[in-house]
């Protein structure tokens, strides 16, 4: 896992590098420039005659941009930087940078722009645009001619490269500072800067992609974050090894309780998701007259019918017998389509105090928590809950949908904490917190898994992995990883608007498969 920081620390960092491990400034620019520009070529090929314009501000942001236009040049690209600052007003990186560049380049390819419509009409010369103005410097809302530019950019609809950080947007909270470019893909240095993850960043960065500058890894350690990104390399290490001499019985019995009336297709695909991520049994248990639809539903799931009420959801009186059949299971999901039944959300309230097994709660089991959260703090293992942001808000008295969206950071952290349980607080941009506090971010997903039925997929995951024997952390970091790479390979065969949540679960093995 990688982890996030914030403006000062991403400053002390470099400062420690070019102080304590003598590598030059100028040297972390070029590296900078460099590895920006493998990923502008990634992205765009093929470079050769395309129009790159690059807009430079007169901080060290400034100074990447230039070195990208030197070797953008490299690559036959035709590049005009767009100076929005007086060359004596330059840091004095990005002044040795500018010079480097009209060494190379010559003074025709530099203009220095005094008004909007300047800006405007270089800005419809280009196939690609790179946002080099402001970066983690940044501190006071964006005005003049900075403005006028960072607008601009979002005016021209032109593919927009982002250095470090969009333009305008607060490094650490992720807050617009009066504008801020929103790129399709942004180059970050060093670490990620947590206002790529939060607030508006998160539409304003677009694809975040990092570039190793040569942080010595022990500086990195000892700044002692508290958020991390999740990597594909962390979350595929914690996954059980596939042994020869394996049987079913290798890899945990799972157990669903999900389902009613109606809603009998939540049961069905938290079930197959368990499988779909490598559990070799799964139980589903749901109210008795919904049991027949579930077989039918589903071929590799075993069944178990239970007491009902008479609105055909789990009634009360088979809370001995749902606990008999979570002590026989290696662990237990519950809540998909459970209703909020009040009988239901009686015997949810008395499994939750009771069960002494890893779990995993969701949807219905969280609803039936509502208000009522210190309830979380009885249980004899510290369970995972998957609230959306408006379960979360439920299970905070205090709390409302949008306060949730406004800090999911925060909330999420401070909820793990006090009820002393793993949340996964899904959405774009998943956090996972811990008891402890340590919290990390998902980098996978996307909008198309806004569609019915995603969050039990997750749930299924998440308690497939538990059964498997992964420790919470693990199994919650693990399951939301893949869970965000299915939904985007399905929405990279499908599009984003048409793919539902089967194809999602039709993905899994895909995204476990996938070789990086
Ligand atoms: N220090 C280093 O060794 C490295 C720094 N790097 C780059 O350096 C950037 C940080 O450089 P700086 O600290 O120079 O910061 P910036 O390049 O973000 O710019 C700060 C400059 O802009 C001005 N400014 C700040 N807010 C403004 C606003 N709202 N309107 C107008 N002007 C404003 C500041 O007064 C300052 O002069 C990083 O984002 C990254 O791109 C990279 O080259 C990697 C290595
Ligand atoms: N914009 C988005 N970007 C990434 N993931 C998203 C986005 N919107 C929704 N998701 C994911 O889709 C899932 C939706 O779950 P949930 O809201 O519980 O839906 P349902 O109740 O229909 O199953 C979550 O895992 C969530 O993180
Ligand atoms: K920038």
């Amino acid at each position: 896992m990688i982890p996030i920081v914030t403006a000062e620390q991403m400053r002390a960092l470099d400062q420690r590098t070019i102080t304590e491990a003598l590598v030059p400034s100028l040297t972390l620019m070029e590296r900078a420039g460099a590895g920006i520009v493998t990923h502008i070529e990634a992205r765009y090929p093929p470079l050769a005659g395309k129009s790159v314009i690059i807009l430079c501000g007169k901080g060290n942001n400034g100074g990447d941009g230039f070195v990208v236009g030197r070797l953008l040049r490299r690559k036959q690209a035709r590049i005009h930087v767009l100076l929005l600052a007086s060359p004596d007003d330059l840091s004095r990186d990005a002044k040795t940078m500018y010079q480097r560049f009209l060494r190379s380049a010559g003074k025709s390819a530099v203009t220095s722009p005094t008004d909007a419509e300047a800006i405007q009409q270089r800005l419809a010369t280009g196939d690609i645009l790179v946002d080099a103005i402001l970066g983690t410097g940044t501190s006071t809302p964006v005005t003049g001619l900075y403005r006028d530019a960072i607008e601009a950019i979002t005016a021209s609809g032109r593919p927009t490269v982002a250095v470090d950080l969009p333009s305008g947007l607060h490094a650490d909270t992720g807050a617009v500072l009066g504008a801020a470019v929103r790129a399709d893909l942004t180059v970050t240095l060093g670490l990620p800067k947590a206002g790529l993850y939060s607030g508006s960043g998160i539409d304003c960065a677009g694809t975040v992609r990092l570039v190793d500058i040569g942080i010595p890894a022990s500086f990195v350690e000892s700044v002692g974050s508290r958020l991390m990104l999740l990597t594909d390399r962390a979350v595929r290490a914690a996954l059980p090894p596939r042994r020869p001499s394996a049987h079913k019985g290798t890899y945990g019995h799972l157990g669903v309780i999900a389902g009613s009336v109606g809603k009998t297709g939540a049961a069905a695909m938290a079930a197959l998701s368990a499988l779909r991520i490598g559990t070799g049994l799964v139980t589903a248990a749901t109210p008795a007259s919904a049991n027949d639809i579930l077989e039918a539903k589903l071929l590799e799931v075993m069944t178990l019918p239970m007491p009902e009420t008479k609105a055909r959801t789990f009634a009360r009186s088979g809370l001995e017998r749902l606990l008999a059949f979570a002590g026989a299971r290696d662990a237990v999901a519950i809540g998909p389509g459970l209703t909020t039944h009040p009988e239901t959300v009686e015997l949810v309230q008395e499994f939750v105090k009771r069960i002494d097994k890893p779990c995993v709660l969701d949807a219905d089991a969280l609803n039936a928590l509502a208000g009522k959260s210190s309830l979380l703090t009885e249980c004899k293992r510290p369970p995972i809950i998957t609230p959306h942001p408006g379960e979360m808000a439920r299970l905070e008295t205090e709390a409302t949908t949008q306060s949730v969206n406004e800090d999911r950071l925060g909330t999420a952290t401070r909820f793990a904490r006090e009820r002393g349980v793993f949340v996964i607080l899904k959405g774009a941009r998943t956090v996972i917190a811990r008891p402890d506090g340590l919290a990390a971010i998902c980098p996978t997903g996307n909008p198309g898994m806004a569609t019915a039925g995603t969050g039990d997929v997750l749930t299924g995951m998440v308690g497939g992995l538990l059964a498997q024997g992964l420790a919470p952390w693990d199994a919650a970091c693990a399951a939301t990883y893949f869970h965000g790479l299915a939904g985007d390979l399905a929405a990279q065969h499908l599009g984003q608007a048409g793919m539902i949540a089967s194809d999602l679960i039709q993905h899994i093995p895909h995204a476990l498969a996938q070789t990086t």
